[in-house]
């Protein structure tokens, strides 16, 4: 692991905010954070769209930019939406991420993460127990969350062996799993983040929120590996900010989101990245 100075980040952050241009998002998502999801992607000033009926696709992918799928809230109807919605995408070149929310407890979700993962997504991500499952390794998780075990040192080390891997005979998709260290490997190159506070723990829809940030800055035209370093790097500097200024989760939370409006009128917002080359 070789931590890395600022001038290894700038080119992926330094003009990643504000975007480009407008990007509408359309995401096919869980309905626990579908609101939070919408409003995070309009405080960065992309346009949400939360199409997720297939009849609407052949009109939706005219306008869509990018497209989220979030396997977190499934049913038989939803998984041949997403299905059919990974399909168009990779017909019409549409970028897309897929979020393998609840892959590692739920065996019909792994099922569909390996079907959308052959459909070429531009970016699978899921945090450190839910990548372990994709990845075919042991995962301790319970639910939708990290499980503790699944991030010390070894099973790390482990995690990026196989996203490497995996990464080798799909090169197409860049693979992130998020967790207190962040793990990225796209082209044979593996990277970490380590911004952020553990409060991002005690609120839903942190990982889904990223997912949908990866997306906006797919949609307005960023590569994927700078769209994720700058999406990660931007949400949790963000956190780190709102932490020092508020007392309790709930407040944690509003600033938080707050901070996707305001951190990219700050010129150094990405000052402070911490991370490196695994
Ligand atoms: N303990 C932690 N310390 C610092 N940042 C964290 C921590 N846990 C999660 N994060 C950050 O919160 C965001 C969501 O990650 P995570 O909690 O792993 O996703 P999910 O909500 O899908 O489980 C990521 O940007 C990640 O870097
Ligand atoms: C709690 C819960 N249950 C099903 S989806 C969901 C939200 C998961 O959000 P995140 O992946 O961002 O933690
Ligand atoms: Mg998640």
């Amino acid at each position: 692991m070789i931590y890395r100075k600022i001038d290894y980040f700038l080119p992926f952050v330094k003009d990643a905010f504000p975007l480009e241009k407008v990007p509408l998002v359309q995401c096919i998502t869980n309905v626990v954070t579908i609101e939070s999801v919408a409003n995070a992607l309009l405080y960065i000033d992309a346009k949400p769209f939360m199409g997720d009926d297939p009849r609407g696709f052949p009109e939706f992918f005219q306008q869509n930019d990018s497209l989220f799928l979030n396997l977190g809230h499934i049913s038989a109807d939803r998984e041949k939406a997403i299905l059919s919605a990974a399909l168009i995408a990779l017909e019409t070149k549409t970028p897309d991420v897929v979020d393998l929310v609840g892959v590692a407890g739920s065996k019909y979700r792994l099922k569909l993460a390996r079907q959308l993962f052959e459909l070429r997504p531009t970016v699978i991500k899921g945090n450190l127990s839910e990548m372990r499952a994709f990845c075919g390794l042991t995962s301790a998780a319970r639910g939708v969350d990290v499980s503790i075990e699944d991030t010390n040192e070894s099973a790390i080390n482990d995690l990026v062996q196989a996203m490497t891997q995996i990464n080798h005979s799909h090169p197409e998709s860049l693979l992130l799993a998020t967790g207190q260290r962040d793990l990225i490997v796209s082209d044979g190159k593996a990277i970490f983040l380590e911004n952020g506070t553990s409060q991002l723990d005690r609120f839903t829809g942190t990982g889904d929120i990223v997912g949908a940030l990866v997306t906006a800055l797919l949609g307005a035209g960023t590569p994927a590996l700078k769209a994720t370093i700058a999406a990660i790097s931007y949400f949790n500097l963000g956190a780190e900010k709102a932490q020092k200024t508020t007392i309790g989760l709930a407040n944690f939370r509003n600033e938080t989101l707050n901070q996707l409006s305001l951190l990219m009128n700050q010129p150094n917002w990405y000052g402070e990245i911490r991370g490196g080359t695994l």
